[in-house]
């Protein structure tokens, strides 16, 4: 997967090449390119934004710096699939598991780092000439730019991407794979502190830890995050019987 970030502040992005995700890059799994949107400013002084029209506080990012960044990175009217073209906002679909899984499929990711008040409003609509646009929100709170957002975006997304981390197996059970939150996890030693890991765990019994473990998720879920309980039905909640 190519994954390319478009911001004012490449060197938040340095993080990415820490790591799973940078040992990932080394390895050509992921072909992670990070460029400065002030690379394309057309002025002596690199400016980016300006003055809303309309007025108000705050600026808005100028078009054609981000016109050059977007045709630097998808030429106009280039043959071939368009790439996804994401762009973190408090305006947009949440961001969840699913999307991840989804984004994850995608040969092409482009992420557009908005800042100030946000980006002059063609250029979304210019991007859909050459790319798959998608507003994205990681919830529902106010950063001051998007590059947070491409963080969380990007591990949750390259973490699924076939040889990015070491044991596959550990996708399986984590949180939202299934819905269910993911259930308690314990090491040595047994007993901590006057606290003692749950029996079950000892014993070896697998049918027993998995029934346990299936029942720690669903109370944990019933607490912590109720409304995924309805996305469940009946048949699911009586896996533990039957997967245990
Ligand atoms: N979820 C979310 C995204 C954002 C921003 C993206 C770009 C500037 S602020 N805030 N909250």
């Amino acid at each position: 997967m190519r994954l390319d970030v478009i911001s004012i502040f490449p060197e938040y992005l340095q993080p990415l090449s820490l790591s799973l995700i940078g040992r990932a890059a080394e390895d050509g799994i992921l072909d992670l390119n990070v460029t400065n949107l002030r690379d394309f400013a057309t002025d002596k002084h690199r400016k980016v934004d300006d003055t809303p029209y309309g007025g108000g506080a705050g600026m808005v990012m100028m078009p054609e710096p981000w016109g050059q960044a977007l045709d630097s990175v998808r030429p106009a009217n280039a043959a071939g699939a368009k790439p996804t073209l994401i762009v973190p906002s408090p305006a947009g679909t949440v961001f969840n598991q699913r999307m991840a899984y989804e984004l994850a499929e995608e040969e092409h990711l482009v992420f557009a780092c908005g800042r100030y008040e946000g980006i002059d409003e063609r250029v979304i609509e210019y991007a859909h000439e050459n790319f798959n646009v998608i507003p994205v929100s990681i919830g529902d709170y106010v950063l001051n730019g998007g590059e947070v957002a491409v963080m969380v975006m990007v591990e949750a997304i390259a973490r699924l991407i076939p040889g990015v981390i070491g044991n596959p197996e550990s996708l399986v059970e984590e949180s939202h794979s299934d819905v269910l939150l993911e259930y308690p996890v314990y090491t040595k030693p047994a007993s901590w502190r006057g606290r003692d890991v749950p029996e079950v765990l000892l014993g070896g019994n697998h049918q027993r830890v998995g029934r346990f473990r299936r029942d720690e998720q669903i109370k944990r879920t019933a607490v912590r995050r109720p409304d995924l309980i309805t996305q469940l039905d009946a048949e699911s909640l009586n896996r533990r019987d039957r997967d245990a």
